[in-house]
């Protein structure tokens, strides 16, 4: 059986500490890129906002244009330093997620962008699911106030390894999506994201190991660093989960790259030991992804 993920693959995830300053965001993010690819990385993350705080106050003042693609560098200048950082550091490149601005509809996104070592954009995805929460006494927090949400699941090919899913930290929520992206192949599901003091306690890593062992694949999660001055604590903990739901590199709180080396065998070895993956009972139950689900592939 031909493997989902076809040739080692070495994951870095930067939980990169980010501040008010766009350039010096930007700066810092490229730093740790290269240090991350002169490391053996061929996929590179970039955690949720890692270009501007985390914050509905800030969305609009920090938002870039992507359309049309490929936008200028006054439109965006994460876009151009995105992919010239990809080409430099020779890696598929995630960057994590920056605050879009669609000019046709006046929609502000939270969009994370991947491109590949030749800098090209292979894919933009936009958070599905806002991250609109209210546990009193602790955080409310409504991104939809400013954010609209995307519209599509987002399942790349990054050859020669296979495919992965692209998602953003409240998506991680919703199992369905991850469940959709394996059955369609995907060996990772990546997640920039930034939890909180609150939630990042109680489901960061529950959540990251349950997508994995729901779905017998990997999973990433990158965090920005925690900073204690901004209006948002950050949770940190940046990690990785292997299909089976034991985590491989976890980060602290601070700036920090973590490591992974994923393989196709494992996935096999994983599904081989305990066969979920083929005793679903889909007689009893639909598939969900036989549903009408829309993608960008
Ligand atoms: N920040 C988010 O989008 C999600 C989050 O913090 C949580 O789900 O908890």
């Amino acid at each position: 059986m031909a493997h989902l993920l076809k040739k080692p693959l070495k994951l870095a995830l930067v939980q990169l500490a980010t501040g008010a300053d766009k350039p010096a965001n930007l700066a810092r993010a490229r730093s740790r890129v290269l240090e991350a690819s002169k490391a053996g990385a061929s996929l590179i993350v970039l955690p949720e906002c890692f270009n501007s705080p985390y914050g509905c106050q800030y969305f609009p003042s920090y938002a870039e244009t992507l359309q049309p693609s490929p936008p200028t560098k006054e439109q965006s200048p994460s876009f151009h330093a995105l992919s010239e950082l990809a080409v430099e550091s020779k890696s598929y490149l995630l960057g994590g997620s920056i605050p879009e601005y669609v000019e046709t509809t006046k929609k502000y996104h939270n969009t994370s962008l991947l491109f590949s070592p030749e800098g090209d954009l292979l894919a933009t995805h936009r958070k599905v699911h806002l991250f609109d929460i209210d546990i009193p006494g602790k955080i409310t927090f409504r991104e939809s106030d400013v954010l609209s949400p995307g519209n599509k699941l987002t399942l790349v090919d990054i050859p020669p390894y296979g495919k992965i899913a692209l998602a953003i930290c409240y998506d991680i929520r919703f199992p369905e999506l991850a469940t959709i992206a394996a059955r369609k192949g995907c060996f990772l599901l990546l997640y920039p994201g930034a939890f909180n003091l609150t939630t990042g306690a109680l489901h960061w890593e529950l959540q990251a190991r349950a997508r994995a062992v729901d779905n017998q694949v990997y999973v990433g999660l990158c965090s920005p660093a925690r900073d204690m001055e901004a209006s948002y604590h950050a949770w940190g903990h940046s990690m990785v989960v292997d299909p089976n739901a034991s985590v491989m590199c976890e980060a602290g709180e601070k700036e920090e790259i973590v490591y992974a080396e994923l393989t196709g065998e494992k996935i096999e070895e994983t599904r081989k030991g305990i066969p979920v993956y083929t005793q679903r009972r889909f007689d009893v139950y639909p598939d969900v992804s036989e549903g009408r689900i829309k993608f960008d592939e």
